[in-house]
């Protein structure tokens, strides 16, 4: 497969302030990409410099194996983006808004805008400033996806959006992902990540902290431990995030599970739960240091 995004060593500095340092990192064609990191990690500015919407200070990205900066427009015309704040002219109906995307596209988009629509339950005949946030969020994904493109941006696409147009949403992506498109989502929300991409990069303060399939970094070796019967701790390392109850422990555990069988086995416990943590929990716990 071919790599759908390349990074490499891209840098952006705002002045004196950071931006992003040194990224590297590659979407294969076909992926569902998710792109992780806390507030200010630098996601919204990686994606910024991906559609050329500003410079890097230096680096380079390619997209569909063309030079992001040299071939700008014609890497745009392939590109669906979603960005992570809804703005539109307020004083524009919703379907103006849908046709004027549509001709940045220079493509008859009707029969996809009619269907987008329908399956998010849109009303187009509103203006922008009468739509809640979560209706501004479904009109920036029709634009994204109206003219169907081989490249999905989303930045943040769920915020907003309710339970049941999450799942239309997501829906949505992955029969396009079934037809041969490259989804690149950057999300807050692991458990969306856990569920939908197949790859992740996670960064954090500009710098990337690790890449990796979605099943190897939500393993990461780490376990949720509940014992009944005691409610001391296991005097091991790896031990995170515990809660204790009067007759029973729970915790994260990092570590080999035979050494923390070897140091229960001198403890009476009654019984023992040892899940798979969410990927939630992994984060909060081994990647925020
Ligand atoms: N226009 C700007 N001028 C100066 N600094 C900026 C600018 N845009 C972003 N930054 C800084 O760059 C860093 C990365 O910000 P960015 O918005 O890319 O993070 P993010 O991961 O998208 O965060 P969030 O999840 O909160 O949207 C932050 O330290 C931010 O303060």
């Amino acid at each position: 497969m071919n790599n759908i995004i390349e990074i490499n060593n891209l840098t952006k500095k705002y002045g004196k302030a950071r931006g992003i340092s040194d990224l590297n990192f590659s979407v294969k064609e076909g992926d569902m990409f998710g792109f992780i990191g806390p507030n200010g990690a630098g996601k919204s500015t990686t994606i910024r410099l991906m559609l050329g919407l500003i410079s890097p200070s230096s680096g380079s990205i390619s997209i569909f194996e063309k030079d992001s900066k040299e071939n700008k427009i014609e890497i745009l015309q392939r590109v669906g983006y979603m960005p992570s704040e809804a703005m539109f002219y307020p004083k524009m109906r919703v379907d103006e808004i849908i046709d004027f995307s549509a001709k940045l596209h220079n493509k008859n988009c009707k029969n996809q805008s009619s269907e987008l629509c329908e399956r998010l339950k849109v009303n187009t005949k509103k203006k922008i400033e009468e739509l809640s946030l979560g209706n501004r969020k479904k009109i920036s994904i029709i634009c994204a996806m109206q003219h169907e493109p081989d490249l999905y941006i989303m930045d943040e696409p769920t915020s907003g959006l309710d339970p049941l147009m999450q799942k239309e949403f997501f829906d949505l992506l992955l029969e396009r992902n079934k037809r041969g498109a490259t989804v690149f989502l950057s999300s807050h929300i692991l458990s969306e990540i856990q569920r939908y991409c197949k790859n992740a990069a996670v960064v954090r303060e500009g710098k990337l902290i690790t890449v990796d399939s979605v099943e190897q970094l939500a393993k990461a070796n780490a376990k949720r431990v509940k014992i009944y019967g005691i409610c001391e701790v296991p005097k091991l390392d790896g031990i995170k995030d515990i809660f204790q109850k009067e007759n029973n422990v729970e915790f994260l555990y990092h570590g080999k599970i035979a050494a923390l069988i070897n140091e229960l086995q001198h403890l009476s416990i009654d019984d023992m739960v040892i899940e798979e943590p969410s990927m939630e929990e992994i984060f909060m716990h081994f990647y925020e240091n």
